[in-house]
């Protein structure tokens, strides 16, 4: 098992994560869900990370963005101590610097597609209109132009992934967190999103992390990252 996961090239460090440990239930029904698991994760790469069911994935990739409080270990995001921030400033924090795509996308089905883009600026007190034109310019940028005034439910899936994208980079994050991004969609729609990430969404001042069992998309991996019971227990480095 690796203890530190090498940095790629000699790119800034986007993510670091070291020895994460966490615990779920109590006495009996402990489970150790991540045992000192470590990773990098570099500006202008996208890093995927695989494992079978129940490897701790998705527990993981909460515990970088943000959402879950780890047991022990330390997470650098762009440089900052994630879980030694105050509560209010790790919020802000993460609205700031993460986005992060939800598997079955949480997109809210009473507001329009760019009323959900909108919602982060929102939350950044932008004004309704300023906030409005620029989900529009975003839902522009993720090829769903004129698609503002429609409800999620009358989109295909694929659409629905890429307003949930269009969300989670609107307030321009850094670092860009995506579960299983493709689990929903048909093979040729899942490759369009990710190859659509590569080319459009990653640029040499941000990181995509990406958990995934899809074989069908590891070709757009910069860097592929294992996981076993818990544990970081390989990297597959500079693929492309
Ligand atoms: N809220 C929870 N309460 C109790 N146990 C949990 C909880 N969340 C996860 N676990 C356990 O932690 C371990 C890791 O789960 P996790 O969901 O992170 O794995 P995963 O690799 O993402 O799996 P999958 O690919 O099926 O989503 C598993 O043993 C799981 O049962």
């Amino acid at each position: 098992m690796p203890d530190k996961v090498e940095s790629f090239a000699t790119r800034p460090d986007a993510v670091v994560a070291d020895r994460l440990v966490k615990y779920f239930g109590q006495g009996n029904a402990r489970v150790l869900a991540i045992d000192h698991a470590c990773l990098s994760a570099a500006f202008g790469e996208i890093l995927f990370i695989v494992g079978p069911s129940g490897s701790g994935k998705t527990t993981f990739l909460s515990i970088i963005s943000g959402i879950l409080r780890p047991d022990g270990g330390v997470v650098r995001v762009n440089g900052v101590d994630l879980w030694n921030l105050p509560e209010d400033q790790l919020a802000d924090f993460r609205l700031n610097t993460i986005g992060f795509v939800f598997q079955d996308y949480h997109l809210f089905p009473r507001l329009t597609s760019a009323e959900n883009v909108a919602i982060p600026l929102i939350l950044k007190n932008v004004d309704w209109k300023s906030a409005l034109a620029s989900a529009n310019m975003f839902l522009d940028v993720v090829g769903l132009k004129g698609c503002g005034d429609v409800f999620p439910l009358k989109l295909s899936g694929g659409e629905q992934q890429r307003v949930a994208i269009a969300r989670a980079i609107v307030s321009s994050p850094p670092i860009l967190i995506l579960d299983e991004p493709t689990a929903s969609l048909d093979g040729d729609t899942g490759r369009m999103i990710i190859a659509f990430l590569r080319e459009k969404i990653l640029n040499p001042r941000r990181c995509i992390l990406i958990v995934t069992h899809d074989p069908r998309i590891s070709e757009f991996a910069d860097r592929i990252v294992h996981m076993a019971d818990g544990k970081v227990t390989g990297l597959d480095k500079e693929l492309r």
